[in-house]
């Protein structure tokens, strides 16, 4: 795959797997947002073009991505990571090829938890010679996510590609799986799918707090 993709099995411990799950799942009810396909929850703010209402992350959460920052060396000093967005995927659910956009930060890191997932890329559909190819033919690659992994994916495979995952219930592992050789499965493998709950970490790059916010949406007159 192009720059870049970096994969790490076994980020976290099957401990803090259980844990951080039981926080996904202790969070109330009206912290999930139903989708047709999925339902999330947004922990550090919504985020939003005129700049993300900043609230305050739990610590729990706070230090996973602590320890990303200094793990992986992936965000700067004044790029760290300020939002996490929990995805539930139940089997045969999935993501439709889609880009994070300008609001983020060019990195975005994923902790996969309960099962895993195979995330796909696609060539972006304003490349040159792409606007007659099929979805399928501009696939390029695809990564294993196993469960307690963190992927990174940064620059090029950020900007100019776009991802998603299949609404499969079972994925049968292909030479086009990048980092077969870094999982403890091997090619032809057939891989039933669990639930799983993902957390997208990304740093917001405008942000703003409540006073700043009600003067940009204009109801502050003085
Ligand atoms: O669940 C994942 O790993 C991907 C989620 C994603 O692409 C997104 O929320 O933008
Ligand atoms: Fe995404």
């Amino acid at each position: 795959l192009p720059p870049r993709i970096s994969y790490f099995p076994n980020f976290i411990t099957a401990e803090e797997e259980e844990f951080l799950m039981r926080k996904v799942y202790d969070a109330p009810k009206i912290k999930w947002t139903q989708l047709s396909n999925r339902r999330l929850q947004n922990w550090g703010g919504l985020p939003h073009s005129k700049g993300m209402i900043q609230e305050p992350l739990p610590t729990w959460l706070q230090s996973f991505m602590d320890r990303i920052t200094e793990s992986t060396g992936a965000f700067t000093a004044t790029t760290q990571p300020n939002h996490c967005l929990v995805n539930e995927y139940r089997p045969g659910q999935g993501i439709m090829p889609h880009e994070d956009g300008n609001m983020f930060y060019p990195t975005v890191s994923t902790i996969t938890l309960g099962s895993h997932t195979v995330l796909d890329f696609y060539k972006h559909i304003n490349d040159e010679d792409c606007d007659t190819l099929s979805v399928e033919d501009r696939h390029i690659g695809s990564v294993l996510l196993e469960r307690r992994s963190l992927v990174l994916v940064q620059d090029s495979m950020y900007k100019t590609h776009l991802h998603g995952i299949k609404e499969v219930a079972c994925d049968t592992l292909s030479q086009s799986i990048a980092n077969l050789d870094h999982t403890e499965h091997s090619l032809g493998d057939q891989l039933p799918r669990d639930t799983r709950v993902s957390l997208t970490i990304r740093h917001v790059n405008k942000t703003t707090n409540i006073s700043k916010s009600i003067s940009l949406f204009g109801k502050h007159k003085k």
